[in-house]
């Protein structure tokens, strides 16, 4: 049995702001330890799924084991827990936190603090880790080391005084984080002699080796040929391959305590792996289980439907991969008047819808309509029900609605105070409250308590673009506050669009419906007679605009010409059918509701 001494394993974490450098310090390490050859390295391996190479961020939470010679000697096995950097995946990068025992905190040297580095360090200090500063970019000419250190030890209380200076794009000073990594890290404690015991971190499918299980084993060992047992879900499994990766997936006899690696198990869905469970040997189990993780719960709900009803078979099949690898994705089908068949899906923030989005596109080719995204409501009703609503347009009868309570979160904002103003009108248009305003430097941080129904609506564009991109955003869910909320229904020649209707605050519903109608107007072609477009709370219409009539029938026009021309023509409009949309007497193209479902406003 070739088993590591623990004081010979590191398990680390890299935690940072989106783009100061994680993936890229990451891979250096990897380069360093001899991971991967100069020729494997392909530019960024732990970013290793298209989008998230394309837009440079992580999703997946990756590990990586490196063997490190340091100075001392000695040789070292460290493991390498890439987080996920975005807001809506907060939650995995605690989970992956879990599993380590220090963190590198990656702070960009020329741009200092931002919102996600507090929430991911914070995330850190409440796993108890070690933590060692890394201040990385110091090759820009815009780098500030000394500014940025001082703002470590103000706004996050850590002592930055060593805080190692890097550049992980020319490779500067990464002798010195691994260094930093063996002596200043503690290393991971855990009983051999013990009963098996192990954290499942991530469970994921692959297509060659099925469900992969990622482990972080706590005491005892975990091999090929072993019975075990999922304390939690109850299932018990023959672990058929036990392995790490490096980056490369490489198998091992066994791995021992404050090891981190992967096993299979023939098991089928990776919602039987439940991430947070505890691990053990079947015959010999452990007698408690570890304290696992909460219930990962969608925060932000659409429906997707297929801008081509043939597609909806293809559209089931594909958001059913989808699940298989990404438990915080939830659907249920749906049906719409407008959209005809799809699905209301379930997601853990606006990336996360986005990155799913842009997936099915993508990887299974399919055109689709999204609504606006709406947030879970919890409808108090005069019976003393309560009822979960996920989608607008089942909200119940006003007339039997007690209250209706709605998602208020704390969001923290950084901005260069030149922005400032404009920051806070925004958060106050969106009926924020401020709770903190306090300045670092010339950056201010403001925090406010915001609806999340209003930060659906289009808040991270305006917030990029009133700070020219300049200012950071986290935010958490806090609790439920009643708000006073009503259905606002778009009727198009008096017929209400459910796709249209939408939950908001009485006093934001005058503007919003108005923008609709607007907008609606501009992408509703003329007909022969003439269509009001409205915007109704209730019975109550609170906004008009109109679709002038056709005067003259413009097809007369169109005469003679080449046969091949006309052809084209044809196929053109018959094409524009198929995306055409019936109401009752009205036609509205598809893209009238792509363009209505976009959430610019005001
Ligand atoms: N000049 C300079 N650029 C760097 C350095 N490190 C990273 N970058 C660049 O900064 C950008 C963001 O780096 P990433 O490593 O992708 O950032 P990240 O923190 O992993 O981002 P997420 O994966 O979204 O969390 C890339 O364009 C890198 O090339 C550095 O030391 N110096």
């Amino acid at each position: 049995m070739t088993s590591t001494p623990l004081d010979k394993i590191r398990n680390f974490s890299i935690v940072a702001h989106i783009d100061h450098g994680k993936s890229t310090l990451s891979d250096r390490l990897i380069q360093e330890t001899g991971g991967l050859t100069a020729r494997e390295m392909t530019a960024q391996v732990l970013d290793n799924m298209e989008i998230e190479k394309e837009r440079g961020i992580t999703i997946k939470a990756q590990t990586v084991r490196l063997e490190y010679k340091a100075d001392d000697g000695e040789t070292y096995i460290l493991n390498l827990m890439d987080t996920p950097g975005h807001v809506d995946f907060a939650y995995e990068v605690s989970r992956s936190l879990a599993a380590c025992e220090g963190s590198i905190l990656v702070v960009d040297a020329s741009q200092g603090v931002e919102a996600q580095t507090l929430a991911n360090v914070y995330s850190a200090i409440d796993n108890n880790h070690e933590i060692v500063p890394v201040l990385n970019k110091i090759d820009l000419p815009a780098a500030e080391p000394e500014r940025v250190r001082a703002q470590i030890e103000d706004l996050i209380g850590l002592d930055a005084s060593d805080a190692v200076l890097a550049s992980a794009k020319s490779g500067l000073g990464i002798h010195d984080v691994l260094e930093a990594i063996v002596t200043r890290l503690p290393p991971p404690k855990g009983d051999e002699n013990a009963p098996l015991k192990a954290l499942l971190v991530d469970a994921w499918y692959d297509a060659y080796l099925g469900v992969v299980v990622l482990v972080r084993v706590i005491d005892g060992r975990l091999k090929a040929g072993q019975r075990i047992k999922m304390m939690q879900h109850g299932s018990t499994h023959l672990v058929d391959r036990v392995g790490v990766f490096k980056p490369k997936n490489t198998p091992v006899e066994s791995l021992g305590p404050g090891e981190i690696g992967f096993f299979t198990a023939q098991i089928k869905e990776v919602a039987d792996a439940a991430v947070g469970d505890t691990l053990t040997d079947e015959k010999k189990p452990t007698e408690h289980a570890l304290p696992g993780f909460k219930d990962v719960q969608p925060v932000v709900f659409c429906g997707l439907f297929p801008v081509d009803a043939a597609d909806f078979e293809d559209l089931r099949a594909a958001v059913g991969r989808l699940r298989l690898n990404d438990g915080s994705f939830t659907y249920e089908m749906e049906s719409s008047a407008a959209l005809g068949f799809g699905f209301r899906c379930g997601f853990l923030g606006l990336l996360h819808l986005e990155i799913i989005q842009e997936r099915l596109s993508r990887e299974f080719d399919l055109d689709l309509i999204a609504t606006a995204p709406s947030v879970v409501y919890k409808i108090h009703m005069r019976d003393g029900s309560e009822i979960e609503l996920h989608n607008p347009a089942d909200l119940p009868d006003p007339m039997h609605i007690e209250s209706i309570g709605e998602p208020w979160i704390k969001a923290t904002i950084f901005t260069p105070d030149d922005y400032l103003g404009g920051v806070i009108k925004l958060c106050q248009d969106r009926r924020g409250m401020q709770r903190e305003l306090s300045y670092v430097g010339n950056r201010a941080m403001v925090v406010y308590d915001l609806p999340l129904n209003e930060v659906v609506f289009d808040f991270y564009d305006r917030l990029k673009s009133i700070s020219k991109g300049y200012a950071s955003f986290d935010y958490q869910v806090e609790d439920y506050r009643k708000g006073d909320l009503v259905k606002m229904s778009i009727l198009v020649n008096a017929e209400p669009v459910d796709a249209l209707s939408m939950l908001v605050h009485r006093d934001r519903a005058e503007s919003r419906g108005r923008g609709m109608c607007e907008k609606m107007k501009d992408l509703i072609p003329q007909h022969m007679f003439v269509i009001p477009i409205q915007a109704a709370i209730g019975g109550k219409i609170i906004a008009r605009e109109t679709v002038r009539a056709l005067r003259k029938d413009v097809t007369a026009k169109c005469y003679g010409g080449d046969a091949s021309r006309k052809r084209k023509l044809l196929d053109k409009q018959k094409a524009g059918k198929k995306r055409m949309r019936q109401f009752g007497k009205v036609e509205i193209p598809q893209e009238a509701f792509i363009a209505a479902l976009k959430m610019d406003e005001d």
